[in-house]
């Protein structure tokens, strides 16, 4: 069977090729340390030149392998190994060994047939004794070549354990490499006891060729290990690009982050300010909401004190509801009283005044004006309020006692003023208003006063102007009685024969007419009537018409009035509640003044004044006389003073007279017409009442 194997010498070649035999049966003593460094180093080394393949990593290690065992076996006979023979020995021995590391690595499984147990045993302790004798093992090199195999893994990976961990499952790792020299180590220690001394022996091809096997096996899986690791790190650039990607969009994402993070953080500055000013606003409405709060209870009290007092106040309104109502019932009682009162006291007023006589003569002497002083005065007495004696001032020089004494319903002395003579006329403006007629009228010589008496001056004004403030001021009162009244005024004058509207420029006809139905009721046609509403505005309607009266100058007045003025109020009233209507109405005439022809200047108008004048005195005459026939209608004064003289009125004349001797004629004439008018009857004044919407009495109504 060994004739078939090669000889030895022809073995001898590829011991040539690696006389680092020796070497190799050192290593081991270096122990693992050094093994452990030189594989860090290769590790270094591998990591710097980057992945390698396999078949160049194989390379390496073979030729790393062989170099080192060159570098080792540089000086064989420095270790003190032996002699030549035993060299030539080992050379065979590893020459096969040699032979087959430097054969192709196969890929494939091996295909050899397994070495026989005994053989493996002896292989065993031929590794077993190199280790613990230190020496180059015969055989065993190639368990010291599994060892340098070991550290020649060591570039792909340099942690030991990570080392271990990869190659788990296909090959030993250093590890256990370690381990196994250890165990050899411990074989050793065993050895010691019972040393092996078996060896392959240089002609054993076939325990070599196990050997070999074995060695096979293990690079084999030290190849597929490698493989897979290749694989891994085939995969390793991808992994980076995509490590690189992932770093690109990690390293945008971070940007994008560090942005947001920039935005947040100013975000987060701005809500801080936000924050703070609305901290500010909190703290100063939470201290608005202290002090409205206490506002609050402030007027929480007062609204509780309130209530009760609101309470108590129904309570008391409640009372004096029905105390009002109670009271209302009376008012109603004492407002029919009242007005049941004041119709018996208009009853009773105009009894008095019936009384006195329906057709009354006030004289009034009017003092002397300042031009006037130097001039002779009748002799006046005046006897008492209603009686004056009159006396001509030459007689009583000649001892020829002539007193002439007259009584009126009233004599005013000089000095009386104008306040004191309307008291006296106030009555009668007072009838007006309860629905009768008034005539108040003035007769005396040009220059008497009866202008002065009827309008007075600005200064101090007269009846009609008094009058006019009465009669609103009465209407006020009687409003709160329930009666309204509505006033109508007209201005008439009476100028040679021919009646003017005051209120009026226009050139227009206008007669005196009657009533229908009526005796002496009459009324002006085409004259304008205006109602008033003020004191104010009847007292301008006044003026006009004052100021269209005709006036001109004569020897006993320098502003004498040549005309009869004619002022005529006419007051409705009017109570809703009784549906009662009353119609009264006041003529205020202003006579012209008389004058004697002698005198005159102007002898028309002084003989239609004097004539109307005459009518007048005729008129009273026949009253006074009771003639069937009443000459009214001979002017058109009496005409229009006809309701006044003989029918349906009230009268009052004013005599007016001069203190001076030279008007003692017409003074004496004046006195005489009054002292005759005073004894002039007139019919019964009535009351002008409607009542229920019929007509009681409508005489003295114009229009
Ligand atoms: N009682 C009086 N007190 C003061 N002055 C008076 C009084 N009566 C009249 N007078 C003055 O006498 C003058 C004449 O008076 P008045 O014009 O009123 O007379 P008369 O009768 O109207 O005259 P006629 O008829 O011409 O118009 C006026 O200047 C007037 O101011």
């Amino acid at each position: 069977m060994e004739s078939k194997l090669p000889k030895p010498s022809a073995l001898k070649r590829p011991t040539a090729m690696k006389p680092t035999l020796p070497f190799e049966r050192i290593k081991p003593n270096f122990g693992t340390g050094l093994s452990n460094k030189s594989q860090m180093i290769c590790d270094s080394l591998q990591s710097l030149n980057g992945f390698q393949p396999l078949s160049k990593d194989l390379t390496n290690f073979q030729s790393y392998d062989c170099t080192s065992r060159r570098a080792r076996a540089a000086s064989p006979d420095s270790l003190g190994l032996g002699s030549t023979a035993s060299r030539l020995k080992i050379r065979r021995s590893r020459s096969a060994c040699d032979i087959r590391d430097m054969r192709p690595i196969k890929r494939t499984e091996p295909t050899l047939a397994p070495i026989p147990a005994k053989a493996a045993r002896t292989i065993s302790n031929a590794f077993a004794s190199a280790s613990i004798t230190n020496k180059p093992p015969r055989i065993g090199t190639s368990a010291t070549n599994c060892t340098g195999v070991g550290t020649v893994k060591r570039p792909f990976s340099t942690n030991p354990a990570k080392q271990a961990t990869g190659g788990k499952s296909t090959m030993p790792t250093q590890k256990n490499l370690v381990k196994t020299n250890s165990g050899s180590a411990t074989a050793a220690t065993t050895s010691t006891v019972k040393p092996q001394t078996k060896r392959i022996p240089p002609y054993d091809f076939k325990a070599r060729f196990n050997d070999l096997l074995e060695k096979h096996k293990i690079v084999k899986e030290r190849l597929e290990e490698k493989s897979e690791q290749l694989n891994r790190l085939k995969n390793l650039p991808e992994q980076l690009e995509d490590t690189k990607s992932q770093l690109k969009l990690t390293t945008e994402e971070l940007q994008n982050c560090q942005s947001k993070i920039e935005c947040l953080s100013k975000q987060t500055k701005l809500q801080q300010q936000k924050y703070d000013s609305i901290a500010e606003d909190l703290s100063k409405t939470t201290a608005k909401f202290e002090e409205l709060r206490k506002t609050y209870n402030n007027i929480k009290n007062e609204h509780t004190q309130l209530s009760s007092e609101v309470l108590q106040l129904r309570q008391r309104t409640s009372e004096l509801t029905e105390t009002n109502v109670v009271l209302l019932d009376e008012i109603n009682v004492y407002k029919e009283q009242l007005f049941r009162s004041n119709m018996e006291r208009k009853e009773l007023h105009n009894t008095v005044l019936d009384l006195r006589g329906n057709i009354r003569v006030f004289c009034r002497v009017r003092p002397t004006l300042e031009c006037e002083h130097d001039k002779l005065l009748c002799g006046w007495n005046f006897i008492d309020e209603a009686t004056v004696e009159i006396s001509n001032l030459e007689a009583i020089s000649k001892n020829k006692p002539n007193a002439h004494t007259f009584t009126f319903d009233q004599v005013f002395h000089p000095s009386s003023d104008q306040e004191s003579i309307f008291e006296m006329v106030s009555p009668l403006i007072q009838s007006a208003l309860d629905g009768y007629n008034i005539c108040i009228f003035a007769y005396g010589q040009t220059g008497s006063g009866k202008t002065y008496t009827m309008d007075g001056v600005a200064s101090n004004p007269g009846i009609i102007p008094r009058t006019v403030e009465l009669l609103f001021e009465s209407i006020k009162n009687y409003r709160n009685m329930g009666w309204e009244y509505e006033i109508k005024v007209t201005f008439l004058e009476i100028y040679n024969e021919v009646l003017y509207d005051l209120l009026s420029n226009e050139q227009k006809d206008m007669e005196i007419r009657m009533v229908k139905n009526s005796k002496n009721d009459i009324y002006v046609s085409n004259i304008t009537q205006e109602i008033v509403e003020s004191a104010g505005r009847l007292r301008e309607l006044m003026h006009i018409a004052k100021m269209n009266r005709a006036t001109a100058a004569t020897v006993g007045n320098e502003r004498s009035s040549r005309s009869h003025a004619v002022t005529k109020i006419e007051l409705v009233g009017q109570h809703k509640e009784k549906q009662e209507i009353t119609i009264g109405s006041i003529n205020l005439v202003d006579l012209a003044g008389s004058e004697s022809p002698k005198t005159s200047t102007r002898m028309n108008e002084t003989k239609n004044i004097n004539r109307s004048l005459s009518e007048l005195t005729n008129v009273i005459l026949a009253l006074l006389q009771k003639q069937d026939h009443i000459p009214y209608r001979n002017s058109k004064l009496t005409h229009l003073l006809m309701p006044s003289l003989g029918g349906n009125s009230k009268t009052l004349m004013f005599i007016n007279v001069a203190p001076l001797q030279d008007c003692f004629v017409e003074s004496l004439k004046s006195l005489r017409f009054a002292a005759t008018v005073n004894q002039c009857k007139i019919a019964k004044a009535k009351r002008n009442r409607i009542h229920n919407n019929s007509l009681a009495n409508t005489s003295g109504v114009g229009n």
